[in-house]
C-alpha cells in the first residue's frame, strides 16, 4: 500500500529540524551544486517560474528539479511578500512536494520552511568557506529574520568567529536576534557600523534598495547576498558590485532574477559550482559576493535527506 509522509503541522516543522543535519546538507549541497556547473544531462532544473500577485505585493516562486543519478524528483512552491514593516502576516511560506520518479506519485508532502531556511545558510556557508579571508574573525549579520537566524545558526556552527555582530531595521528585533542567539551578539546601530572591518557580511533583509555600499566593505571581505531575488530589487549597490568578484549559484538565475547583477551591470565571474567542481578559481584575496537566489536542486537534495533519514526511523 502506498504511503504518503506528509510533514504539515507545527510539530512536524521541528521534527524536519531534526531529520535536517547541516554537516550532512553540506556536503550534499556541495555535490549537487558541481554536478550542476556541469550542465550534465542528468540534472534537470529550469530556472524559477515566478507568478507575480500584482493586488498582493507577493509572488509565488514554482522550483521543480530531477537528479536522475539519484532519481530524485521534487517541487517546491514557494510564496514571497514584501510586506508593510510591523505586518504579522510571514513573507516568505513554502511547501515542497517529493515524487517517486518511477510512478509519478507523490511521496511527500513538507512544510518548506526549514529547508528553505537551512539550504540556503548552508549553501551561505560553501561561498564563505570558498571565498572568505583565511583568518576571518568577524561574521556580520544584515537583517534578523528567518535567514538571519539560520545563517547565524550553520555559520557559527561551521566556523568559528571572534565577534558577530547584527544590523536590523527594527532595533528591538536586532535585540532580540541577539538575545535567542546561542553565544554572544553585537547589536549594531547602522550598516555602517555592523559592516566596518567585518571579514563576512550576509545580507539577509527584504530590501528593494541597497542598504550595503561598497564603501563600508573591507577589502577581501566575503559577502553572501541571500534577499533581492526579483530583477528590480537590491541590496547591493553598484559599487560593491562592480569592484567585487560576483559569484552566484545559477548564471541563468542571476541573468533573469537578481536585480544585483542586472541593475548594476556587473559581470558574474563563476558559479558556486564551478568552483566546486575546479572550473573556475576560488579568488578568495579579493573582495567577493556571493548573490544567491536559491535553486530548486537544493530544496530536492534537501528533502530526500529529511526523508531518507525520517524513513530509516520506522
Ligand atoms: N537566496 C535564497 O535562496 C533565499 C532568499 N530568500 C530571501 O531572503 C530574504 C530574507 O528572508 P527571510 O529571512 O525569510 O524574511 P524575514 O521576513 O524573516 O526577514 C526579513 C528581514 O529583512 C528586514 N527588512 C525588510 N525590509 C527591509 C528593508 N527595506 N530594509 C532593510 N531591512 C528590511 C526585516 O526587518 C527582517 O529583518 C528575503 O528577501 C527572501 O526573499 C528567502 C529564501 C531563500
Ligand atoms: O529559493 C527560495 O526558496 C527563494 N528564493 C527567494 C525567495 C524564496
Amino acid at each position: 500500500q502506498h504511503q504518503i509522509l506528509v510533514f504539515l503541522s507545527y510539530q512536524n516543522i521541528a521534527e524536519i529540524a531534526q531529520l535536517l543535519d547541516v554537516a550532512e546538507l553540506i556536503s550534499r549541497l556541495e555535490a549537487v551544486m558541481g554536478e550542476f556547473s556541469q550542465r550534465g544531462a542528468g540534472l534537470v532544473q529550469p530556472v524559477r517560474s515566478v507568478v507575480p500577485l500584482q493586488k498582493h505585493g507577493g509572488f509565488l516562486g514554482l522550483m521543480p528539479a530531477y537528479l536522475a543519478h539519484e532519481d530524485i524528483l521534487c517541487t517546491k512552491m514557494v510564496a514571497f511578500y514584501q510586506r508593510e514593516q510591523g505586518s504579522s502576516l510571514p513573507t516568505t511560506q513554502a511547501t515542497v512536494l517529493l515524487f517517486d520518479p518511477v510512478s509519478g506519485v507523490v511521496s511527500a508532502v513538507m512544510d518548506g520552511e526549514v529547508i528553505t531556511a537551512r539550504r540556503t545558510a548552508a549553501v551561505s556557508a560553501i561561498s564563505a568557506k570558498l571565498l572568505m579571508p583565511r583568518h576571518a574573525e568577524i561574521l556580520c549579520l544584515l537583517g534578523s529574520g528567518h535567514q538571519a537566524v539560520s545563517h547565524y545558526e550553520v555559520f557559527t556552527q561551521a566556523f568559528t568567529f571572534k565577534e558577530v555582530r547584527v544590523w536590523s531595521r527594527s532595533k528591538e528585533r536586532a535585540e532580540e536576534f541577539a538575545r535567542a542567539a546561542g553565544g554572544p551578539v553585537t547589536v549594531c546601530p547602522s550598516v555602517k557600523e555592523a559592516v566596518e572591518g567585518a571579514d563576512v557580511i550576509v545580507t539577509a533583509t527584504n530590501a528593494s534598495e541597497p542598504l550595503l555600499f561598497g564603501k563600508w566593505v573591507k577589502s577581501g571581505a566575503h559577502v553572501a547576498a541571500v534577499g533581492a531575488c526579483r530583477p528590480d530589487w537590491r541590496e547591493l549597490d553598484d559599487d560593491l558590485m562592480r569592484d567585487a568578484v560576483v559569484y552566484v549559484d545559477s548564471r541563468e538565475g542571476a541573468a533573469a532574477e537578481s536585480g544585483d547583477v542586472i541593475l548594476s551591470g556587473a559581470e558574474v565571474f563563476a558559479e558556486l559550482g564551478e568552483m566546486i567542481n575546479g572550473s573556475m578559481p576560488a579568488q578568495r584575496d579579493k573582495t567577493t559576493v556571493f548573490k544567491s537566489l536559491g535553486m530548486g536542486i537544493q530544496d530536492a537534495v534537501s528533502a530526500k535527506l529529511v526523508y531518507d533519514k525520517w524513513k530509516s526511523q520506522q
